[in-house]
């Protein structure tokens, strides 16, 4: 198997760390990667295959992973097409279409979308995937392996809905790092030291969502047993209702989502 990655940046690094944890070997992957400081930094943490130009990499390759910034993208892949006689693509690119892909590829359509997350790093991501046209069973095989090696795979099949995705649980890890800032903030400001402040934070966040994930009861049954009547949790809750938490999430899951069709509109226009 030869897996080469266009872009060796954040979302790349949490895919192939994942991946060498758990079932692919170092020589079975390879990056493009522009920036020298980058690929060195690569070869060191992962003992990949890195080059500068993506040429005859990319022509032997069993897959291929676009993992440039979306704004990048048009200019990374423009100079594949025609070169990708038996990769499969596997776009990890927010907001970008197939169809803008495939026509940057001329033609090409053996591409999976997909919006994969950055807790893949220790193996417990989570990915969206859409089959674009011309994505046949094997090549639904391959990358749903790929991912699967990282986290959990929904596959999406109407490709509108990759936004969504990417809303809730692409960019999801910042938001819940961003409650981990806040709450380890409140603890700090409580007198914590730094250290046991970050602790009671984020064993706090880890063991809530293992106990969700592993309990029968849903998340709001699991958070009526923490609320004792007239207890403390209440107390918090009911600020969080008074903030409109639940809207409040919504309304930044909807910008995240708008921002992601705002971009595939943009770039697929060029
Ligand atoms: N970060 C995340 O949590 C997630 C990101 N994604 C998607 O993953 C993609 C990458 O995001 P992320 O890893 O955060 O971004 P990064 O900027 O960290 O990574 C992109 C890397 O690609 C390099 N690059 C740019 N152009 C080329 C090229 N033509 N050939 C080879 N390498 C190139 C960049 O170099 P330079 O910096 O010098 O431009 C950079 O190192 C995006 O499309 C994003 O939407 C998807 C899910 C989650
Ligand atoms: O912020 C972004 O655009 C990317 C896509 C999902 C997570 N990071």
């Amino acid at each position: 198997m030869k897996i080469v990655f266009l872009g060796g940046g954040n979302m790349a690094a949490a895919l192939i760390g994942g991946m060498l944890e758990r079932g692919f070997d170092a020589h079975e992957l390879s990056v493009v990667e522009l920036a020298p400081e980058r690929r060195e930094w690569l070869v060191g943490q992962f003992g990949v295959g890195v080059t500068g130009v993506a040429d005859d990499v990319v022509r032997e390759a069993d897959a291929v992973v676009l993992a440039v910034k979306p704004q990048q993208m048009r200019e990374a892949v423009e100079p594949l097409a025609g070169r990708l006689e038996r990769a499969l693509v596997v776009s990890v690119a927010a907001g970008l279409r197939i169809g803008d892909l495939s026509r940057w590829l001329d033609g090409f359509d053996r591409i999976v979308r997909a919006m994969p997350n950055t807790p893949a790093l220790v193996g417990a991501g989570v990915s969206g995937l859409c089959a674009g046209p011309g994505v046949d069973g094997e090549d639904r095989e391959l990358a749903g392996r790929m991912l699967a090696s990282v986290g959990s795979v929904v596959w999406v099949e109407d490709e509108a809905r990759m936004d969504a995705v990417t809303a809730v649980s692409g960019s999801g890890p910042a938001y819940v790092f961003h409650f981990i800032e806040a709450l380890e903030a409140a603890a700090v400001a409580r007198g914590f030291d730094a250290d046991t402040a970050r602790r009671l934070a984020i064993d706090t966040v880890l063991g809530a969502a293992k106990l969700a994930a592993e309990s029968d009861d849903g998340p709001d049954v699991l958070r009526q047993k923490v609320t004792s009547r007239g207890g403390t949790t209440a107390a918090a809750l009911a600020v969080f209702e008074q903030g409109g938490f639940m809207g409040l999430v919504d309304r930044a899951v909807a910008a995240a989502e708008a921002r992601g069709r705002a971009l595939g509109e943009e770039l697929g226009r060029g």
